[in-house]
């Protein structure tokens, strides 16, 4: 039976496109809000969802890892990594210059990537935030006003716009994370080898004294355990309160894990697994 994948639709999104590079024959489901995937591998409409974490640009996609670690706990079963190139877009009828578009389209991650570029060639330009860049092109593709959108070329086609300027992010080695959520964990099959495993772990502070982070650190440090992230986000319970996001290069063992989590405990602190799992770089 073929499992169904949610992501954030619609088509010629960057979630496609790294769903559509990752699993073949599936049935795959635009959804229109990263939530919205969630909360559909959750009540168990799909089996697999994929939403975006992490962009080299722009840092954490705050509404996945929020939504996961304060509303939808769901374990992560892989990671996706694609790179991404960002184009500006408009209707094929357009034949004037940059200085004549009046609006600029796209999701908010992909308009931060390319600040710099809005920056010195748009500045007078009114930016719309949208709910993904798939759906920026929909909208301009339909649109009699002189807009456009930032997107990737799948968009571009699938809409039958034209890019007007290509590679408009700012900085070259562009890449976004994807999460792949199952409900209870079991592993997807990605054709591909992975080029590695890590661990993501949710740690809690019990109470702001001298050195708590330095202590934490410590109990990974000693066991050489490297970390490829380390993130505070607030708890949501007031102002100076926050968790730790932690990816541990390494796939969860017997030993090592269950030491850190003794050892943290003791120190007051809470230490939830979010995910031990496959890393694969799809080159697109
Ligand atoms: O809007 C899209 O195309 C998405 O898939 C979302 C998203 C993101 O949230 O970061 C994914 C990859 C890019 O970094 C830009 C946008």
């Amino acid at each position: 039976m073929t499992k169904r994948i949610g992501y954030l639709g619609p088509r010629g999104t960057f979630t496609k496109m790294a769903v559509d590079a990752a699993f073949n024959g599936e049935e795959k489901i635009g959804y229109d809000s990263i939530p919205a995937c969630i909360d559909a591998v959750r009540d168990g409409d799909i089996a697999i969802g994929v939403v975006p974490v992490e962009n080299a640009i722009e840092g954490t996609v705050q509404l996945t890892v929020d939504y996961l670690i304060h509303q939808v706990r769901l374990p992560v079963v892989a990671e996706i990594v694609v790179p991404i190139q960002q184009h500006l877009m408009m209707r094929t009828s357009f034949s004037g210059d940059l200085q004549d578009i009046t609006k600029v389209f796209s999701h908010s991650h992909a308009i931060a990537q390319c600040r710099q570029f809005l920056h010195q060639h748009l500045p007078n330009v009114q930016i719309h935030y949208t709910s993904s860049t798939g759906r920026a092109a929909e909208l301009v593709s339909v649109s009699n006003e002189t807009i456009a959108a930032i997107g990737n070329r799948i968009a571009a086609k699938i809409y039958g716009l034209e890019i007007i300027r290509e590679n408009i992010h700012d900085f070259a080695n562009n890449h976004t994370r994807f999460a792949v959520l199952t409900k209870d964990g079991s592993p997807v099959n990605i054709h591909q080898e992975p080029s590695g495993e890590k661990t993501s772990l949710l740690v809690t502070l019990p109470q702001d004294y001298a050195g708590a982070l330095h202590q934490v650190l410590s109990a990974f440090a000693w066991r050489k355990m490297n970390l490829s992230k380390i993130e505070s986000r607030p708890m949501k319970t007031g102002l100076g309160n926050y968790f730790f996001i932690i990816d541990v290069d390494q796939p969860y063992d017997d030993i090592l894990f269950p030491g850190v989590k003794a050892e943290l405990e003791r120190l007051g602190c809470k230490l939830t697994i979010l995910g031990s799992y496959p890393v694969y770089h799809i080159t697109i």
